[in-house]
C-alpha cells in the first residue's frame, strides 16, 4: 500500500529541506504539483508535475539523487520520479506573479538507446530508479518525444532568488553542464577551439558531445506543450526572398539545419525597422525546432534581457539567469542596440556569448542598424557581434514588395486586385510592417463593406492612413523646400526645366516624397513642379524607388530627409 501523492510529495519536501538550502527547496521544488503515486509492474512511479521543461531539466540535472533518495524514503519503498510537464492552462504563478516572460526554451532528447521511455536507469549512486516522462508517445524516428518549455522559464529561474545560491557550482559552468547528445558517430574534430573553418563548412567539436543535457544516463523525456511566443507564421516558407535580404536569408536557413556547425556564429542581422529581422530570427528558432537540429532554443529581446537581470540582481539570483541562458543550444536576442549604455547587463551578456560560443552553441543577433553604429557597446562586445557573420536586410524592392503582399494576401484569404497590391507596394517601400498594415486595413474596410478591395477604396485608405497618423500635414510646398535646401539648391532650381544632372536629381527626391508623404495624385504633384505630366512623377517615383533598392548612401538620404520633413511615420 503506497500514500497519496500529496502526502508522499509532503514527505518528501521535509526530507529534502534537510539536505538542500531552503531557498532552493523554495523556487524549484514547491512549485511542482504531486500528480500520482502509482504501483505498477515495474516499479513505483511519482508523477510530479513542473511548470516548465527547464524545471525539470533543472532538477534532474541538480537534485537527481537527492530527490530519488527523499521520495523512496517517503514512500517506504524505492520509488521513480517522473516528471511532466503542465500544460499552459494549468500552470501556475508563484505567489499569484503573473508569468509573462520573453525567454524561451525548449529542449529535446534523443532516444539514442532505443528504449523506451518508460525503460529507467539507475540514478547515480543510488541504484534508484528515475525517469522524466510525459504524455507524449516517443516520435518514429527513434527520438524521445521533446519538450519545448514555455515563455516562463526564465521568470521563474531569475525571478526565484537563490535557486542556485549556496549548493554548489551553477549549472551553466561548462565544467559542470552536461555535454550535448552525440548526432553522428564520427567526429573530425578541429584541432584547436579557435580555428575557423570556411564559411558553410561544417565544425566539428570534439569538445561537443551530445548526450543528454540531464547529464544522467537515463533515458527520460520532457515534454510540454509547444513554444508560446514563436510567432508559427514565422517560417522561411512565409520569408519572401529578394535581393535585398538574400544574405541574410540564405545564412539564416544554414545556421536553423545546422546550428553552432557554420562559420555563422554569431550571426548577425540587421536592418531598418519592419524589414523582417524579426521574422527571420525566428524563422531560425521555428526550423531548428521543428527540424529538431537543436535541443533548446532561447529566443529573447534585449529589453526582456536586461530585466531579468536587472530582476535577478536586485533577487540575488544571478547564478540562476546565467545558468538559464548558459543552457541555450540557440540563443536569439533580438534587437541587440538596445544593450547600448547599459553596461552591467553587456558585462552579462559578455560571459555568456563567450561560454557560448567556446562551446560550439549557435548565437543570433539581431539589430536596426550595423554593429559599426551601435552607441555604447563596449569594444569588446561589439567585436563579438561581428565575429561570424553580419547579413543585413535591405529595403525590398518592388517585386519583393508586391510578392510579400500577395502572399499575406492569400495567408489571410484577402481577395485583393492586383492592381491594388501594386499601389500599396509603390506607396509603401520602406517597412513590410506598415505595408502590411495598410493590406489589413484595406481589408477590413471592404469586408465591412462586403465588396473586394477597389483601387477606390485602396486611394481612400492610403490617404486616410497619412491622415492618420500625421500630426501635422506635410505639403508639397514644404518638401521642395526641404530638399531643395538639402541639396543646397533653390526652389526655383527644382521647379526649373533644367536638366542638370543634381538638379533633375534632387527634384525626383522631391516628387519621390510628395508622393510618399502626401496625398496628392500624381498629377496634383506634377502640377505643383511647373506644370509637369503626371508621367513625370511616375518616372521620378520609379527612378528614386530604384535608387533606394541599390544606394544605401541614397536611403540614408531619404532618411533624413523625411526626419527633416517630419510628417507621417517620422
Ligand atoms: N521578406 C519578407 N517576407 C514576408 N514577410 C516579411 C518579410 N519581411 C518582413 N516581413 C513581415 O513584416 C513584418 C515585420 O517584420 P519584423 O517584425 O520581422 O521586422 P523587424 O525588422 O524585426 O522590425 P523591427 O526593427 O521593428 O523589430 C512581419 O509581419 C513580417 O512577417
Amino acid at each position: 500500500m503506497v500514500p497519496s501523492a500529496t502526502d508522499a510529495w509532503t514527505a518528501t519536501l521535509k526530507h529534502l529541506r534537510e539536505e538542500i538550502p531552503s531557498q532552493t527547496v523554495e523556487n524549484w521544488l514547491v512549485p511542482i504539483d504531486p500528480v500520482s503515486l502509482k504501483d505498477e509492474d515495474d516499479g513505483v512511479y511519482l508523477i510530479l508535475e513542473v511548470p516548465t521543461a527547464f524545471n525539470a531539466q533543472y532538477l534532474q540535472s541538480r537534485f537527481n539523487n537527492n530527490l530519488q533518495q527523499a521520495v523512496s524514503k517517503a514512500v517506504g519503498q524505492k520509488t521513480a520520479i517522473e516528471f511532466r510537464v503542465a500544460e499552459p492552462s494549468s500552470q501556475k504563478t508563484k505567489n499569484g506573479r503573473a508569468s509573462s516572460d520573453g525567454a524561451q526554451q525548449r529542449s529535446s532528447r534523443r532516444d539514442r538507446s532505443g528504449t523506451s521511455p518508460r525503460s529507467e536507469t539507475s540514478g547515480a549512486g543510488t541504484g534508484m530508479p528515475t525517469r522524466t516522462s510525459a504524455s507524449e508517445s516517443p516520435s518514429s524516428s527513434g527520438r524521445v518525444s521533446e519538450s519545448p518549455g514555455d515563455s516562463r522559464d526564465l521568470a521563474r529561474a531569475a525571478a526565484h532568488p537563490g535557486a542556485l545560491a549556496g549548493d554548489g557550482s551553477p549549472t551553466g559552468d561548462p565544467r559542470t553542464r552536461p555535454s550535448r547528445t552525440q548526432r553522428g558517430s564520427g567526429s573530425r574534430g578541429r584541432s584547436a577551439e579557435n580555428r575557423r573553418p570556411p564559411a558553410h563548412k561544417k565544425v566539428n567539436r570534439p569538445d561537443r558531445q551530445r548526450s543528454s543535457r540531464s547529464g544522467s544516463s537515463s533515458s527520460s523525456r520532457t515534454v510540454s506543450t509547444p513554444p508560446s511566443h514563436l510567432k508559427a507564421s514565422y517560417t522561411f516558407d512565409e520569408f519572401i526572398e529578394g535581393d535585398g535580404n538574400r544574405l541574410a536569408r540564405s545564412a539564416a536557413v544554414a545556421v536553423a539545419e545546422s546550428p553552432g556547425e557554420t562559420n555563422y556564429n554569431p550571426l548577425l542581422i540587421y536592418g531598418g525597422v519592419g524589414l523582417g529581422k524579426t521574422h527571420l530570427a525566428q524563422a531560425i528558432a521555428n526550423h531548428a525546432l521543428k527540424k529538431q537540429t537543436t535541443e533548446s532554443v532561447l529566443y529573447v529581446s534585449s529589453d526582456r534581457f536586461t530585466s531579468q537581470f536587472v530582476r535577478a540582481v536586485k533577487n540575488n539570483s544571478i547564478a540562476d539567469f546565467s545558468a538559464y541562458y548558459r543552457q541555450a543550444e540557440l540563443l536569439i536576442v533580438d534587437d541587440v542596440q538596445f544593450f547600448g549604455g547599459k553596461e552591467k547587463t553587456q558585462e552579462e551578456f559578455f560571459h555568456i556569448f563567450n561560454d557560448l560560443h567556446q562551446h560550439g552553441r549557435q548565437i543570433v543577433l539581431c539589430a536596426d542598424r550595423p554593429p559599426s553604429e551601435i552607441d555604447g557597446i563596449e569594444e569588446r562586445l561589439l567585436s563579438r557581434f561581428q565575429w561570424g557573420l553580419s547579413a543585413d536586410i535591405q529595403r525590398p524592392d518592388l517585386e519583393t514588395r508586391i510578392a510579400i503582399l500577395q502572399r499575406k494576401a492569400s495567408r489571410r484569404n484577402i481577395d485583393v486586385d492586383p492592381q491594388v497590391v501594386e499601389l500599396l507596394a509603390h506607396r509603401i517601400d520602406s517597412n513590410i510592417r506598415k505595408l502590411e498594415g495598410a493590406l489589413n486595413r484595406l481589408a477590413a474596410i471592404a469586408q465591412l463593406d462586403n465588396e473586394t478591395l477597389s483601387m477606390q477604396t485602396a486611394r481612400q485608405l492610403l490617404h486616410d492612413q497619412i491622415d492618420d497618423t500625421s500630426s501635422s500635414r506635410v505639403e508639397c510646398g514644404s518638401i521642395i523646400e526641404t530638399v531643395a535646401d538639402y541639396y543646397r539648391l533653390s526652389v526655383d532650381d527644382l521647379l526649373s526645366r533644367s536638366r542638370k544632372r543634381e538638379i533633375a536629381a534632387a527634384r525626383q527626391t522631391a516628387m519621390y516624397l510628395c508622393r510618399e508623404l502626401t496625398s496628392e495624385s500624381y498629377a496634383s504633384i506634377g502640377s505643383r513642379f511647373g506644370g509637369r505630366d503626371h508621367s513625370t512623377v511616375i518616372h521620378a517615383n520609379k527612378k528614386v524607388s530604384d535608387r533606394l533598392d541599390v544606394e544605401s548612401n541614397f536611403r540614408q538620404e531619404i532618411d533624413e530627409l523625411k526626419r527633416s520633413i517630419g510628417g507621417p511615420g517620422m
